[in-house]
């Protein structure tokens, strides 16, 4: 709702109310214009002010909204008849003003923002654009490229800088509502036309056609796909070249073409199943509102390899402080130096002052004796692993918890080794640490709720989009990962080449496809671990059994090409040529090209022209296949944590919305009839053989994704 009220004898106030964050729905916008009715109409109010309750002025139109019919009064003939008032209107803003709040804000003819609100138009987070005229009134305001720059990011800014950028009039350091009232006040009296936007004309720019060619080539460069950022640049491009009202008509149909799009639909999703998964359960029934987690002060990071300098860079930056333990002097002296230089550039980017009193380096395990958390991040190797859990467990205070940044071994067996094996989590962070959002949270049988809740909450402090997962091999992420690079290895064995398979899915809108990742991490990595499940043969192997192991297909190219020292980008050499060892810029190898010819004629294969489509059925589903599976397993509490691990840790183009998601899209039944399909045609991948869960649901009609949790009820937990 908005409540209506007389304040100072001539100012009438208007408090938008609507928990948690005041958003415009039907009842609030009716609210709105049944206020401004009663405060335009009352001779004694001479201005208005409106203001949202409990320090948070709004945050823009009910997302939850958009997928109903919509009724009650829409945004623009409110913001119009606020702009068209005769009495003063001005915005007082504390917590921010987002999306349709902000196009509120500018709706009224002055703005007064908190000194800690922010302010922005997200809308093309969410595949939208600000369509209640915000892409005609902010570059009408503050030009057009601070407002191209704000509207195809929908970054948030802080009132300072929309200080200086003219979107606020004055910033208030104390109480906004009362500066706000005072503020109306003055104004009333003073000519209102100066203050309607719409009427204004938008700075002109030199060469505009040319700044929005060089706008447009970045964003389509940059945006993998998506059309919401597109679609912002051609309301912004309007805005510049039109007079308002046809600029709000092209708002309109641009609009109109977005609220509908799966594009929307999928970033929408993202938004909710963000929340969602800070709203952690375990299989014990444990869960984020009755379990506490403890302060933690002091932590410890053992290791310091890339994953442990990055994540030693991760807590300083946040503010705890470090113990970073590396025993070997040469990786220690190298550590110390690249930490320093990540603290560093961190500072430069972020404008405080680097954090190096933070850490304290040490070479003797002794030295974490009184830290309340640790993370292990030594090498990916599990006799290794338990000794070191062996010794925290000797050299920790009681108390102390035990995380280890493991990507895929099994956490309960380091658990099994301390005197606490209810304080033993994994914090799964992605490289590089200090950067990447995602951090899975990992549960063995044997964590406690309060662990849990420690490392949900240390990853939250740190800035992290934490998912809790089971535990099992490659927990969610890397679990599924490996089904989606067997089948990309199985299409190069069939005719397809790294850069037709890697095409396919940055085209489908992968930050990368998956041989620039292989080239990118190390072929070598995989082929260790490879070698140490007793996978790899010499030479690949010969014969029918070099392309199967343990009774199931295999794929040896990756252990030839490491045979053949190509380890990827390290080495300049991989799926693809490089430059130089440590150059980024993939190009095409015709040695590649030949290596896979002669493999396949080694192995009698024919090669066979690949589709696109087809790239993205094998490898897709049979990623999306596993999730089912993982669901079935309870290592996932649901279809968002896997979508959320996908879009923050792997790449996944948020605007299709993860790949539990896509499947929901694409139509349950159709992701089942083809992996049907290629599972009979490849009877030795037991990962394309369509799992339970996955039966269950377009047995009993493909429920929407939002259903999902209640089939997975009846469907045994591993856990
Ligand atoms: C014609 C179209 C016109 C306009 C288009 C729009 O206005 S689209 C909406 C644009 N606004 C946004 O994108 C803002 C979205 N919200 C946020 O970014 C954050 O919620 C915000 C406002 C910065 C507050 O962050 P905070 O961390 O404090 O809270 P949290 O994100 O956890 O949100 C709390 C709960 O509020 C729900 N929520 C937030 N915004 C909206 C919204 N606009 N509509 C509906 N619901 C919203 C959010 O889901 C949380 O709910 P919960 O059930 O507690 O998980």
């Amino acid at each position: 709702m908005a409540q209506y009220s007389l304040v100072s004898g001539s100012v009438g106030l208007i408090t938008l109310k609507n928990p948690p964050v005041n958003a415009l729905g039907a009842v609030v916008r009716h609210g709105i214009v049944d206020s401004v009715e009663k405060a335009l109409s009352d001779p004694k109010v001479k201005s208005v002010v409106i203001c949202g309750q409990n320090g948070m002025f709004c945050g823009g139109a009910d997302i939850k909204e958009f997928g109903t019919d919509m009724k009650g009064p829409p945004l623009i003939p409110m913001f119009h008849s606020l702009e068209a008032a005769n009495k003063p209107v001005v915005a007082a803003i504390e917590g921010g003003a987002f999306g349709g709040g902000l196009e509120l804000a500018l709706g009224c003819h002055y703005r007064i923002a908190h000194s800690k609100a922010k302010v922005g138009l997200p809308e093309v987070t969410l595949g939208l654009l600000p369509a209640a005229a915000g892409s005609q009134r902010l570059p009408r305001l503050i030009g057009v490229p601070a407002a191209l720059n704000l509207i195809t990011t929908g970054r948030h800014i802080t009132a300072a800088e929309a200080l200086q950028l003219g979107l606020v009039d004055q910033v208030a350091d104390h109480n906004t509502v009362d500066t706000a009232v005072k503020f109306a006040q003055s104004v009333v009296g003073k000519s209102l036309d100066s203050r309607r936007i719409s009427n204004f004309q938008c700075p002109p720019v030199p060469n505009v056609d040319v700044l929005f060619e060089e706008v447009m080539q970045k964003i389509r460069q940059t945006s993998r796909g998506a059309i919401a950022p597109i679609a912002c640049v051609q309301a912004v491009r309007a805005a510049a070249t039109l007079p308002y009202k046809d600029g709000l008509q092209k708002e309109k149909e641009l609009m109109a073409t977005l609220f509908t799009s799966g594009q929307a639909r999928s970033l929408q999703y993202c938004f909710f199943a963000q929340r969602v998964v800070s709203r952690w359960s375990m299989p014990n029934g444990a869960s984020w509102d009755t379990s506490k987690g403890r302060p933690i002060h002091k932590a410890a990071v053992i290791g310091l390899g890339t994953m442990g300098r990055g994540i030693a860079v991760a807590l300083a930056q946040t503010g705890f402080s470090v113990v970073a333990v590396e025993t070997q002097e040469k990786q220690f002296m190298d550590a110390k130096k690249a930490v320093a230089g990540m603290l560093e550039r961190g500072a430069k980017r972020s404008g405080k002052v680097a954090a190096h009193d933070k850490i304290i380096y040490s070479q003797n395990l002794q030295a974490i004796a009184d830290v309340d958390l640790v993370i292990e991040a030594v090498f990916e190797d599990m006799a290794l692993k338990k000794r070191v859990f062996r010794q925290l467990s000797d050299v920790c205070k009681p108390g102390t918890f035990l995380c280890t940044n493991t990507s895929t071994l099994d956490i309960d067996q380091m658990a099994a080794e301390t005197r606490q094996p209810e304080l033993v989590v994994g914090m799964h962070f992605f490289a590089p640490a200090h950067v990447m959002k995602l951090l899975e949270v990992v549960y063995g049988p044997r964590s406690s709720p309060e662990a849990v809740a420690v490392a949900m909450q240390l990853g939250k402090k740190m800035g992290k989009v934490s998912v809790a997962v089971g535990n099992c091999r490659g927990f969610v992420g890397n679990r599924m990962l490996k089904p989606y690079r067997d089948q990309a290895y199985f299409l190069l064995e069939e005719g397809a080449t790294p850069e037709l398979i890697d095409q396919a899915l940055e085209e489908f809108g992968f930050a990368m496809g998956a041989f620039k990742v292989y080239d990118l991490s190390g072929l070598d990595v995989g082929w260790k671990v490879r070698k140490e499940e007793g996978l790899v043969l010499p030479g690949g192997g010969s014969g029918k059994s070099a392309r199967i192991r343990q009774g199931v297909r295999y794929s040896p190219l990756g252990d030839l090409m490491c045979e053949e020292g190509r380890f990827g980008q390290k080495t300049g050499r991989g799926w693809y040529q490089y430059d130089k060892p440590g150059s980024r810029d993939a190009k095409p190898d015709p040695w590649v090209h030949r290596f896979l010819e002669d493999y396949r004629a080694r192995h009698g294969l024919v090669a066979r022209r690949i589709s696109n489509q087809e790239v993205l059925e094998r490898c897709l589903y049979a990623m999306i296949n596993e999730g089912f599976r993982i669901l079935e397993d309870g290592i996932a509490a649901g279809p968002e944590d896997i979508d959320i691990i996908y879009v923050f840790g792997y790449g996944w183009p948020r605007h299709r919305g993860g790949p539990m998601f896509y499947a929901n899209m694409v139509g349950l039944p159709i992701v089942l009839e083809r992996l049907e399909h290629f599972a009979q045609a490849n009877p030795d991948v037991p990962t394309l053989q369509p799992c339970n869960l996955l039966r269950k649901l377009v047995a009993s009609g493909s429920p929407p994704i939002s259903k999902w949790r209640e089939a997975m009820k009846n469907v045994h937990s591993q856990l």
